[in-house]
């Protein structure tokens, strides 16, 4: 099964207007890969602009609310994010999880929402340390992932992001057998709740402390389809080698 490799780069809470000459830089160096598909999730206040630069990456966002409209202050709907220019958007990443308090649920009734609305989705999951040296990380993992994959998963508008918690942000990461031997399972798992067919058809990206320097051999990993990227995304320089890695 071919999937096209995707890379997306987080920007977390991480730009200003100051930082658009980076966003278009990447979006030139997405034309250079064109047989990798290449985004970038902006912080809400950037959406509008980045996505106005020309370039081949597409705009995303890194959260969305579950309803379309009404008193929910602070928050921002799928529509919006659309109208604003984003075409992708993350769901259930562990920062939201961890410190907003973000449920398996809210999670699937977000990417439900989002796809309703027609954006694409990357869904996160991940374990903590402690989870991982309890030798609990397939099973937490797995139950996760099926708790929070949202009605009518496809992978036409789906794909799917491991992020073991730990290695986020640490330049650590686990061993390449345990990320394919992760990859591996998830798939699985995929198969048994939406066919084996749409599970070889999902992309799942590993994210956590990837950057130039281990992208290519995480990236040419079986069941690895790209990457969700954090620190290595925040310029074109960092990015281009992840990004060449997918090539
Ligand atoms: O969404 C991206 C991930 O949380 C990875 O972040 P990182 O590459 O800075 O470790």
């Amino acid at each position: 099964m071919s999937r096209r490799k995707l890379v997306v780069g987080n920007w977390k809470m991480n730009g200003m207007r100051a930082h658009l000459d980076e966003v278009e830089a990447i979006g030139k160096l997405a034309a250079q890969h064109p047989a990798v598909e290449v985004g970038l999730c902006l912080p809400a206040t950037l959406i509008m602009a980045g996505s106005q630069l020309k370039g081949a990456a597409f705009i995303g966002a890194q959260n969305c609310h579950m309803e379309l409209s009404g008193a929910y202050t602070g928050s921002l709907s799928a529509e919006m994010l659309i109208e604003a220019g984003a075409t992708w958007v993350i769901t259930g990443h562990s920062e939201r999880r961890e410190t907003r308090g973000e449920t398996n649920a809210d999670v699937a009734a977000k990417s439900v929402a989002a796809h309703a609305a027609g954006m694409k989705v990357i869904l996160c999951v991940g374990e903590t340390l402690a989870v991982r040296d309890a030798g609990d990380a397939d099973e937490v993992v797995t139950a996760q992932l099926l708790a929070s994959l949202p009605e009518g998963a496809s992978a036409d508008w789906l794909a799917v992001a491991y992020e073991p918690i730990w290695a986020i942000g640490t330049g650590r990461i686990p061993t390449l057998e345990a990320i394919q031997s992760m990859h591996a399972t998830l798939r699985a798992a995929l198969a048994s709740r939406i066919g084996q067919e749409q599970a070889d058809a999902m992309r799942i990206l590993y994210g956590g402390s990837m950057n130039g320097d281990n992208a290519a051999e995480i990236i040419a990993l079986p069941d690895v389809d790209g990457g969700l990227v954090g620190g290595a995304s925040l310029s074109a320089a960092k990015f281009e080698p992840v990004i060449a890695a997918a090539d």
